[in-house]
């Protein structure tokens, strides 16, 4: 996957994906047939009521949980013909995460938990920690990186958990309500960063939120609802 930034075509694509939980009678079917495609460098808003599979469908596009139908394909490659540690290798080289919360590793500085996803993909500590520091400084954190988490505020744990998603150069980048813990000041801030980052460095992005304001400060809105996908 190492071509995965000079793909042509759109680096995520899914092709009429289902996905549903349970058996018999508890059975419930979450995603109907989904059809999307992210290219670089656009930002895509997810909207839809709680319950409607947008978790699922970010895991899903994550390589996190498989889809029972349909086909997946990250920058060109069809996830279904990949082996389980293809898989893992392209969730850590090809596709950056953030979640609501921050998921930072406590005992370790800002600048550690940028390192360490590097370290895990084979970087060497030297080249790792040069761009942890370049990214520090891309979301304004130079000044905190001896910092450990419970040190910083919401914002900036929120900014270096951005940074840590970026560490190994992504094309895609899944975020799941990535300032619903945020207050709405420090929220617009931390989207004006994600946005920012995502058209200079040409990442696809798919962005659940409840959030409509943000949602319409994206390139494209696309809604959840019953299972299926439309346009806002
Ligand atoms: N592992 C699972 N087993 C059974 N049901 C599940 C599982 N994961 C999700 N679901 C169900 O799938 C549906 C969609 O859940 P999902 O978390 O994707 O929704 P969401 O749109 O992200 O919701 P929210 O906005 O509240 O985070 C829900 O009804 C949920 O209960």
């Amino acid at each position: 996957m190492s071509d995965a930034s000079r793909a042509s075509g759109p680096i995520l694509r899914l092709q009429d994906v289902k996905r549903g939980f349970g058996a018999g009678a508890t059975r419930i079917e979450v995603i109907l047939g989904a059809s999307l495609e992210v290219a670089r460098g656009e930002m895509v808003a997810m909207i839809g009521p709680s319950g409607s599979g947008k978790s699922t469908l970010l895991h899903i596009c994550g390589l996190l949980e498989p889809a029972e139908a349909g086909r997946i394909e990250i920058a060109g490659h069809d996830a279904a013909a990949m082996s389980e540690s293809e898989r893992t290798a392209v969730r850590r080289m090809t596709i950056g995460f953030v979640y609501q919360y921050h998921h930072l590793l406590p005992e370790f500085s800002a600048l550690e938990n940028i390192v360490i996803p590097q370290m895990i993909a084979g970087t060497r500590r030297r080249v790792a920690e040069a761009r942890a520091r370049e990214l520090l400084g891309q979301v304004g954190l130079s000044q905190r990186e001896r910092h450990r988490p419970a040190e910083l505020s919401g914002g900036e744990q929120q900014r270096v958990a951005i940074a840590r998603a970026l560490a190994n150069k992504p094309a895609l980048l899944l975020a799941d309500e990535p300032t619903g813990n945020l207050d709405p000041h420090t929220a617009g801030d931390v989207f004006a960063l994600l946005a920012r980052l995502v058209h200079e460095l040409g990442l696809a992005a798919l962005i659940a939120t409840h959030n409509l304001d943000l949602a319409a400060r994206m390139d494209r809105i696309i809604t959840i609802r019953d299972g299926e996908l439309g346009r806002a």
